[in-house]
């Protein structure tokens, strides 16, 4: 689990919070002592950072996977705790802002780069980020990011333009607010997609949202109320509650997260297993499980529950979150497709795997390493699982499928073609007053489809898609 200060920063938040003294000396370090170029402190922090955005960039890796605390980059597990942090603040902001960075660092240089030079570039975005959004001395930054050219042989003869183009950052940007527009840094792939499915107003309204770190959300089992008040938050619909972005200290030290009161969990996700109403005394499976907030969902709704999980690393995590819950579940490990044989339920959840695209505020990375074609391979993907869960309905139930991807190709398009297809499901449309708070979420088709910047006034929300869908046959 993350900390809950927001690693991560927006323009108004920018240089008041991730308060780090890693570029102060050492306590207990007399200030005059030598320290050889390689041991100054936090450079190591800065050329992690700079390595892993070229994997993130060239190599289209995911943040999470490259900064896994268990299976992460290696340069980036052997720094310290508090390093990790600031590699983690400086790759969301530079990912964030990186057509806004792109820009402000081209106008200061005289000539643009060498095409080639991706290292170097990856250099100025990582100071460029600290010295535009983050709380760490903007001379650090500069000094630093000249130390780290040096080092490389890569970069070292652009030292000077590091050095002069950084300092004409801080001279000409410091302190200044953001001016360029939101639609700026959202990859224009991404923008295309938004602009052809919303319209470009909305589509320039979700790229400023995904400008904006994301609140945390919590999945509470009982008195959203009471709970939103002892933690210092607020209801944000049905059992979820949203901390004040001032909450601090990590998230397993929070009232209530050892006795397994609560879960991580953004509002909009805990949707979909809304729409399946009260299911006292029925079965129920979720079918791609992993890491298990709607599995725990279902549990709470009194339903017996089958969780799947293809991924046995995921599945540790799903195992591992249900047993804090205290949650009982049955876990099958596998494809669905393999592990439950003609198995029928009367309620069925498919959350299944996506382009993520909804969640951009979060993983600012999902912009650079996803495109239309995975957007397009997914939806293949998906379209088999559809198929593949719809026979595990019993009669008479209900199949929601969801997923976080903003793209229609991987929501509402999809369930129109499976509704053609298969004439023995029929939609069952949500009714706007089922969830409250987010009655302008449920479409015309009577789906679910929430975007980045609805709520706006407390936060955002990730974006969602969800059907409910009836086996009539
Ligand atoms: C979007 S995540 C699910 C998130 C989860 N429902 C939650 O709310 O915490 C999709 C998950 O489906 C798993 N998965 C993909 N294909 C699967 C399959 N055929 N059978 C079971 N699990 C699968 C992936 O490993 C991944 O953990």
């Amino acid at each position: 689990m993350s900390g809950v200060s927001q690693p991560s920063l927006s323009p108004q938040q920018r240089k008041d919070r991730a308060r780090t003294r890693r570029d102060q000396p050492e306590p207990g370090r007399p200030k005059t002592e030598q320290v050889s170029a390689a041991d100054k402190p936090g450079l190591k922090a800065r050329q992690v950072a700079a390595k892993l955005l070229g994997a993130v960039i060239e190599q289209q890796t995911s943040l999470d996977g490259l900064t896994d605390p268990d299976h992460g980059h290696p340069h980036f597990r052997q720094l310290e705790a508090r390093d990790q942090g600031l590699v983690k603040a400086i790759l969301l902001t530079a990912l964030r802002f990186r057509g806004t960075l792109t820009q402000e660092i081209a106008a200061r240089l005289d000539r643009p780069l060498p095409s080639n030079a991706t290292a170097l570039n990856h250099l100025l975005h990582v100071a460029a980020a600290q010295i535009r959004f983050l709380d760490v001395p903007d001379s650090a930054a500069v000094d630093l990011a000249v130390t780290a050219a040096e080092a490389d042989p890569r970069t070292r003869r652009f030292k000077g333009v590091v050095n002069a183009v950084l300092r004409r950052m801080t001279r000409e940007l410091g302190g200044a607010e953001v001016t360029t527009e939101p639609a700026i840094d959202c990859p224009n792939w991404l923008l295309e997609r938004l602009i052809a499915a919303y319209g470009e107003p909305r589509a320039k309204a979700i790229a400023a949202a995904h400008r904006m770190p994301a609140p945390i959300d919590l999945t509470v089992k009982t008195d959203p109320e009471a709970w939103a008040e002892r933690l210092g938050g607020q209801v944000v619909s049905g059992p979820s509650i949203r901390l004040d972005a001032t909450t601090q200290g990590s998230i397993a030290s929070l009232d209530g997260f050892a006795e397994g009161k609560w879960w991580v969990q953004d509002a909009s996700a805990a949707l979909p297993v809304r729409l399946f109403g009260d299911l006292t005394g029925k079965t129920a499976a979720d079918l791609c499980a992993a890491p298990g907030g709607k599995t725990a969902q279902l549990v709470l709704s009194d339903a017996t529950v089958t969780a799947c999980e293809a991924s046995k690393s995921r599945a540790k995590r799903l195992v591992a979150n249900l047993t804090r819950l205290a949650h009982d579940a049955e876990t099958l490990i596998g494809p669905f497709q393999e592990t439950l044989g003609d198995r029928t339920f009367d309620a069925v959840l498919l959350d299944a795997p996506c382009s993520s695209t909804g969640t951009l505020r979060r993983h600012p990375d999902v912009g650079h390493t996803k495109s239309l074609d995975d957007v397009r391979r997914l939806a293949e993907v998906q379209r088999k699982l559809l198929d593949a869960a719809a026979n595990h309905v019993a009669p008479g139930g209900t199949l929601v499928f969801s997923n976080c991807s903003i793209d229609p190709i991987e929501g509402e398009e999809l369930v129109k073609a499976f509704l053609a297809e298969r004439k023995d499901f029929t939609r069952r449309p949500i009714e706007p007053t089922e969830l409250p708070g987010f009655d302008k979420a449920v479409t015309s088709d009577g789906d679910l489809r929430t975007t980045p910047e609805m709520l706006s006034a407390i936060g955002g929300i990730d974006g969602f898609y969800a059907s409910r869908l009836q086996r009539v046959g």
